[in-house]
């Protein structure tokens, strides 16, 4: 076996720190590689990793702790071996209490921002479905390692939702605009081998411990770079597709809350919620 083959099984085996995330929720867990220096990410709200206020505050918080304790990257990934993330949650822009939608969508913005703006390399080891925000949040990272059998995509044109603008952004930033359009038309989900045909994967991985370990190989690619040259280019890159959230939040805050408000959103959600509970129950 070659050393270098070696190297990267000595990394799967390593023994990680766990270092929490200050709030003492477990809905995220954050482990850091004593050796490596590289923290793996892990989203862990039953049973699907949907998206609700708690998981997006905890989330955020977990993405500035990792870049202030000095982590030299980020691997997000799953604790559920079938789901990296199933979006949003759903439940949260059903007939909403007020106060909490805002809350709800300025933790959705602040959450993205945090992660597509991150100092560290970051890479997304995605062991399984990754559907809608599940996808945004991996294209916001800079590499994306998936496991076959599973679907990655942002299908909301299927059941009636627009998308704002920063989620568009998000599949703009690794697809070309056609594919990107075209996709976004058709709701379409990708499988793994025409997520890799269009670039909106970069690698197959055969289980998640291969995952992280290839995401941490991308993660070692900048290890000769200078850390805070490395994050000032890669913000500079970014700039331009997050000018509109950065410079005026509160506008595009307001424009999404007018838009889930509307009969014809909520009409739509409720159909669509009623059809998934009673898929899962048969
Ligand atoms: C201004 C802009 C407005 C809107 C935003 C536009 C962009 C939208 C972004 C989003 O992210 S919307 C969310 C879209 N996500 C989905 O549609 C995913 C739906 N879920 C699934 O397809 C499947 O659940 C699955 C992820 C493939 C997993 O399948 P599995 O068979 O493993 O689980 P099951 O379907 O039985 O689900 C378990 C349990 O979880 C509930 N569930 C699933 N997804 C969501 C969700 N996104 N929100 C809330 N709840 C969800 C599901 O109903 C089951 O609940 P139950 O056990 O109580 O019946």
């Amino acid at each position: 076996m070659l050393r270098s083959q070696t190297k990267l099984m000595d990394l799967g085996r390593r023994l990680c720190r766990s270092i929490g995330n200050n709030n003492g929720s477990n809905l995220t867990m954050v482990e850091v590689d004593d050796k490596t220096g590289i923290a793996t990410l892990t989203l862990n709200k039953p049973p699907v990793n949907s998206c609700n206020l708690e998981l997006l505050l905890d989330l955020n918080e977990s993405i500035k702790q990792i870049e202030r304790n000095g982590s030299r990257g980020l691997i997000l990934t799953s604790s559920n071996d079938k789901v990296f993330s199933s979006g949003l949650d759903l439940n949260e822009l059903h007939q909403p209490n007020q106060d909490r939608l805002i809350a709800f969508w300025r933790a959705l913005q602040d959450m993205w921002l945090s992660l597509f703006l991150s100092r560290v390399p970051t890479a997304a080891a995605i062991n399984g479905h990754a559907i809608a925000v599940g996808c945004v949040l991996a294209t916001a990272c800079e590499y994306r390692v998936m496991l076959p059998g599973f679907s990655i995509g942002i299908h909301a044109t299927k059941f009636g939702y627009v998308v704002p603008p920063f989620i568009l952004i998000s599949y703009l930033s690794v697809l070309p605009r056609y594919i990107a359009e075209r996709a976004l038309l058709q709701g379409k989900l990708f499988s793994i081998d025409e997520a890799l045909h269009v670039n909106l994967i970069d690698e197959v991985a055969d289980g998640k411990s291969d995952a992280i370990i290839k995401c941490a190989k991308f993660i070692g690619s900048f290890a000769k770079t200078q850390p805070d040259a490395r994050a000032l280019t890669k913000r500079q890159t970014r700039a331009q597709d997050v000018q509109l959230l950065i410079k005026d939040p509160e506008g595009q805050l307001r424009e999404s809350l007018e838009y889930i408000n509307t009969p014809f959103f909520q009409q739509g959600l409720e159909v669509y919620l009623a059809k998934l509970k009673s898929k899962s129950k048969e």
